[in-house]
């Protein structure tokens, strides 16, 4: 592997992990033996698709490698996504140069927020974004669109639904397939979650929206059940929890994807994904980088295996 830097090394191994036992792609074939009965719960989807970010919101408060380095050292396998977070068109070329075959604009709901992030305005990130996923466009590139502090901001407190809606619905017009709604700091509750979701679903179809939960607060898996309910079958997670926003202090990390497959598996939703070979993957990734999982059920795991 040359010089390749010894984070990137562990993300080839883990990305390797994760593609051999998740579904990281669109495919959700096949139902899962560990999927419990038919829930009884009811307006939930029949699948669900998780969106794996461990790769990349998982790690990226770690050292690690410029994306160009990142892509360069992986193999991509068919019919896995590989998304890259583009700011604006110089990072998109970056990108696409490196071999990216998905992008991600990440806008935000809070003008503070936006200003930290990406250091611009909601107005100009918007016409950035523009440009980019035009580009991608162009060249038969997917664009995901995230919104973030769609539940509250770390510097303003409270957002409003309507802003969510009306940045997302610009993502979504612009032409983004899909809009992921984060709670960055993880201060949702199922309440606000359902208000907001209200709001922007008068306007996007369930089926082009995503949401990204943080468990800060501990109500990712609440928040997440409640976006099911209400006609939302894509999930982003990070194995074993990790991750957070450099730029939001105090936020901890993703919903823990052992956590979510194990809520979905006990109400009978398919994934596709195998949970035990998450948990593998999620150890790996934890002792490379020296973290302690935040995923309750693989502590809960590893603590009957103690037993
Ligand atoms: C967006 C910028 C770059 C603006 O940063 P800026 O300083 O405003 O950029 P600029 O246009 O003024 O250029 C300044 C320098 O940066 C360079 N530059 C300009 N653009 C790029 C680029 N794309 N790639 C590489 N280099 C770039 C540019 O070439 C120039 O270099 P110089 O001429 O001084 O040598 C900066 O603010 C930035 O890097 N922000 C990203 C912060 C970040 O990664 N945040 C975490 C992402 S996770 C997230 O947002 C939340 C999410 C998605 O997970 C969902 C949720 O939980 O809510």
């Amino acid at each position: 592997m040359g010089n390749v830097p010894s984070a990137v090394k562990h993300c080839l191994s883990y990305q390797q992990l994760l593609r051999e036992h998740l579904w990281i792609g669109d495919s959700v074939a096949g139902a899962l033996d560990t999927a419990q009965e038919t829930s009884q719960l009811s307006g939930l989807p029949e699948y669900v698709k998780i969106v794996e970010v461990g790769p990349r919101d998982g790690l990226q408060n770690e050292k690690m490698a410029d994306h160009t380095e990142v892509m360069k050292g992986i193999h991509q396998y068919p019919g896995v996504r590989y998304p890259v977070l583009t700011p604006n068109l110089q990072g998109f070329h970056r990108a696409v140069a490196a071999g990216a075959t998905e992008i991600s604009v990440f806008g935000a709901a809070s003008e503070s927020f936006s200003k930290r992030n990406i250091n611009c305005s909601i107005e100009e990130s918007m016409e950035k974004f523009e440009e980019v996923v035009k580009s991608a466009r162009h060249m038969n590139i997917p664009a995901r669109g995230y919104v973030s502090c769609a539940l509250g901001c770390p510097y303003e407190g409270n957002i409003t639904p309507q802003k969510v809606t009306e940045v997302s619905k610009k993502l979504y017009g612009m032409g983004c397939y899909e809009i992921s709604l984060g709670d960055t700091t993880g201060v949702g509750t199922p309440g606000s979650m359902k208000r907001m979701l209200e709001s922007v679903m008068k306007e996007i179809p369930s089926s082009a929206l995503a949401v990204h939960c943080h468990d800060t607060y501990g109500q990712a898996l609440a928040n997440i059940l409640t976006a099911l309910q209400m006609g939302i079958n894509v999930v982003d997670s990070a194995v074993s929890g990790l991750g957070g926003c450099p730029y939001a202090k105090g936020a901890s990390g993703n919903v823990a994807t052992e956590d979510l497959i194990y809520m979905l598996n006990g109400l009978g939703l398919n994934t596709g994904v195998n949970l035990y070979k998450v948990m593998e993957a999620g150890d790996f990734i934890c002792k490379a980088v020296n973290k302690t999982t935040n995923s309750k059920v693989a502590q809960a795991s590893f603590n009957a295996r103690l037993e």
